[in-house]
């Protein structure tokens, strides 16, 4: 294997403990993410597997086409989502995964993050949702305080193409107060969900292909930038309510734990900052 920079090295560790922590023989339905730290992921997932570590009827569900050709790659199974049973019949819970592991783009100090730099954020948040566990891997540059912080080239949003240029001007016009929950209920309702005064939408391009990235379901990306921000549930909320929204690339409160690798070979192990403060 050629030598690994230092922030791969530090996807690497993140994601080989980050499995060996959550991938046990119990396991028999993972979600598998997406993007180049995932990969790291699924080379420990295939040496577990190797080693009779797994479960034995083990299945996962990919979220992407690079996510499907990894898993096959690794001679491990795939699983549809649509042919997994919930696990609580009555409906109270539709979590058929057992525990699914993704990368991030930027993740805040309540494990709030943002996702689809890869484009792959609809999957992504569908298995998240379907899941009793999200846990995010990455190195150090996606450890944020606050959304936006270190992210700029901003959130990812997956529009229907045959009304892009509608949908980036309407998201053009929102205003940081617009969308507030109970805007006009007082002082405490106006604190600003995002930096910006302007949003500003750009359709995502393709690199060696003309014209803009297509997703895996056939959709443009606009990557939306609004600064840092304040309210990640107001502003996912405002986008997703506009008519050809399919979906935003902010993941709000899904993710229960984030393992994020340093370049020192360490590894920072996270939870939510108030589950923290309510354990103290
Ligand atoms: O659409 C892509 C996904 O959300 C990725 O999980 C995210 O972009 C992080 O990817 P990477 O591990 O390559 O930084």
């Amino acid at each position: 294997m050629s030598a690994l920079s230092l922030a791969d090295q530090a996807k690497r560790n993140a994601a080989f403990a980050a499995v060996d922590r959550h991938v046990t023989p119990e396991v028999r339905v993972l979600g598998v993410g997406t993007g180049s730290t995932v990969v790291f992921a699924v080379e420990r997932l295939a040496e577990l597997k190797q080693q009779g570590r797994t479960h034995p009827d083990l299945v996962c569900v990919p979220t992407s086409f690079q996510s499907t050709q990894l898993i096959a790659d690794a001679g491990l199974r795939t699983a549809d989502l649509n042919d997994l049973l919930p696990l609580d019949p009555t409906g109270g819970c539709p979590a058929s995964i057992d525990v699914t592991i993704d990368g991030a783009d930027e993740v805040d100090s309540e494990l709030n993050v943002i996702k689809g730099g890869g484009a792959a954020h609809l999957r992504e948040k569908v298995v998240a949702a379907a899941s009793k566990k999200l846990v995010i891997i990455g190195d150090h540059r996606k450890d944020a305080t606050t959304l936006g912080e270190k992210w700029d080239q901003g959130v990812p949003v997956e529009v229907t193409p045959i009304a892009w240029r509608s949908i980036k001007s309407q998201i053009e016009r929102l205003t940081p107060l617009s969308r507030a929950p109970a805007a006009a209920a007082g002082p405490a309702a106006a604190a600003a969900a995002f930096e910006f005064a302007s949003p500003v939408a750009v359709l995502r391009q393709a690199v060696r292909k003309a014209g803009p990235v297509v997703t895996d379901n056939g959709n443009f990306v606009l990557d939306v930038r609004v600064g840092k921000i304040f309210d990640p549930a107001a502003v996912e909320q405002a986008i997703k309510m506009i008519p050809g929204v399919i979906e935003v690339g902010i993941f709000c409160r899904m993710a229960s734990e984030a393992w994020f690798g340093n370049d020192d070979g360490s590894i920072a192990w996270r939870i939510p900052q108030s589950l923290v403060k309510e354990q103290d």
